[in-house]
């Protein structure tokens, strides 16, 4: 089949890299002149295990081509995915100026009934919007489809070809038709494609994550009490997820979840449903517990040192907000950068991934190091932020023999306090006794 994806970021290039594995002719849009440059060059512009083996391949073979010109891109598709960005607008709510321009110009460029997919998380309604600007132009029959996406970063590769399910709105049976078509190699594992109504499809995915962020801002409200009552959240992690209906995953305490979507997403559905006038309740909760929770860690370090944190160097293991990607949207990382240089300290940072994108935000505001290793030379104090492999299983008799004082500030819970202990560090963690 031939496709078009319009928007090359996180999802349009996995997306667009992803249907041409499965043997389609895809064509990428994007307005970014330089990137499709880059791409036009062999050269993948996010860093996604697994992604440019298959990005390589499917250009060098043909079957991944890159545009900035939508006329040309779209030229003989018979579906368009819209992958555009929709970030919070002033307000809170997903800001659809990238959709809507898109939609507008497709419109007159439709020579044939096409089928157009709604890729990014966008609030209900936005179906029928797209629609009525595609109609202003349109001279040709088309449908207006959402297909939220659900990948995560870092394992998008295989989110995108093994999906729990594919989410398809759509009332359109001819729309369908082309849909089963073009997922049925994906879903070829048992899961299902789940067809509802558009407003349906695209309420599902901001329920999703919304419901992800809660869970996540529960264990760590649990956490937060854990450390006044003297309890183990990995214990109570380990103990509730093996409850089939409460499930394992997406249980870790920590310092927040960050991001490019969790935080817009919970943020834009508070919006829709206050302009529903319906005050969803536990979604404030969950913005101000998770903001909170971000610094959590700045009161220990201050108290720790007497309230005098200037001139205090401090070595940071971890910048993106998660493993397996540079992504430093929203990444709790920077929230601590900005604490520390404000209290005074001077900071030293180190991630495997993510420094370029964080060099290019505070500049040479941190100091970055070569290795976790160099960060630690004559540190006051360290501080984990990002759950990278790595950090998991250091050299302690060499950090002991780089750091000036024996103290880590652990956000992401990567060490056992009986190790710690033993060890004879001074050791703070999240819902965890202090070692
Ligand atoms: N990043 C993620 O992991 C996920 C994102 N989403 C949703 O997918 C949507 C896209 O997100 P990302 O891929 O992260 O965005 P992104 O910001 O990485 O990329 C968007 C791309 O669209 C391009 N663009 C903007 N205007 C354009 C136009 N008029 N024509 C062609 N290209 C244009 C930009 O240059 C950029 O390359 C958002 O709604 C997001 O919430 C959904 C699931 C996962
Ligand atoms: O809409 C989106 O963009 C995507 O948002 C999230 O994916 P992603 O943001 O890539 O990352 P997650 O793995 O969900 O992690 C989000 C944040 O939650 C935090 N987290 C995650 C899990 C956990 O147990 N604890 C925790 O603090 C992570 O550290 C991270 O900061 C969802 O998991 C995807 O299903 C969705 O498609």
């Amino acid at each position: 089949m031939k496709i078009a994806v319009v928007g090359t970021g996180y999802v349009g290039l996995v997306t667009g890299t992803c249907f041409a594995e499965t043997g389609n002719q895809v064509t990428c849009v994007d307005i970014d002149e330089n990137k499709i440059e880059k791409m036009r060059a062999g050269e993948i512009p996010i860093y996604e295990p697994g992604l440019e083996d298959l990005f390589l391949r499917n250009s060098n073979e043909g079957r991944l081509q890159f545009t900035t010109n939508l006329a040309e891109g779209i030229e003989g598709a018979k579906v368009i995915f819209l992958a555009l960005p929709t970030p919070p607008g002033e307000d809170g709510s997903a800001d659809l100026k990238y959709i809507l321009k898109v939609a507008n110009d497709l419109g007159p460029l439709l020579k044939d009934y096409t089928v157009i997919i709604d890729k990014s998380t966008v609030p209900v309604g936005t179906s029928e919007k797209v629609h009525a600007a595609i109609s202003k132009g349109a001279k040709v029959p088309f449908d207006v489809v959402s297909n939220p996406e659900f990948l995560r970063e870092g394992v998008a590769v295989e989110d995108f070809m093994k999906p729990d399910r594919v989410v398809i709105g759509t009332k359109s049976e001819r729309a369908k038709e082309v849909m089963n078509k073009l997922y049925a190699p994906l879903v070829r594992q048992g899961n299902p494609i789940i067809f509802m109504d558009e407003r349906s499809a695209e309420m599902t995915k901001y329920a999703a994550n919304a419901f992800l962020a809660t869970k996540i801002t529960f264990m760590n409200e649990i956490a937060n009490l854990c450390e006044l009552v003297g309890a183990n959240v990995d214990d109570i992690r380990k103990g509730i997820g093996t409850d089939s209906r409460i499930g394992k995953r997406f249980l870790f305490a920590g310092i927040g979840y960050g991001g490019s979507c969790f935080p817009k997403d919970v943020q834009a559905l508070a919006k829709t449903s206050l302009e529903n006038d319906y005050k969803f309740q536990i979604l404030d909760a969950v913005m101000n517990v998770n903001e909170q929770q971000k610094t959590k860690l700045i009161p220990a370090v201050q108290e720790f040192f007497g309230n005098n944190l200037k001139g205090k160097k401090i070595a940071m293991w971890g910048l993106a907000f998660k493993p397996y990607t540079d992504d430093i949207r929203e990444a709790p990382a920077l929230y601590n950068i900005d604490s520390l240089i404000e209290a005074g300290c001077e900071v030293h940072v180190y991630d495997p991934e993510a420094m370029k994108n964080v060099q290019s935000v505070v500049g040479n505001k941190v100091t970055y190091c070569k290795n976790p290793y160099e960060c630690l030379q004559d540190a006051d104090a360290l501080l984990i932020m990002t759950e990278w492999p790595q950090f998991r299983t250091p050299d302690f008799d060499k950090m002991e023999s780089l750091l000036k004082n024996k103290i880590i500030f652990d956000g992401r819970n990567l060490y056992e306090l009986d190790q710690m202990k033993e060890m004879g560090y001074t050791y703070y963690s999240i819902g965890r006794e202090r070692v």
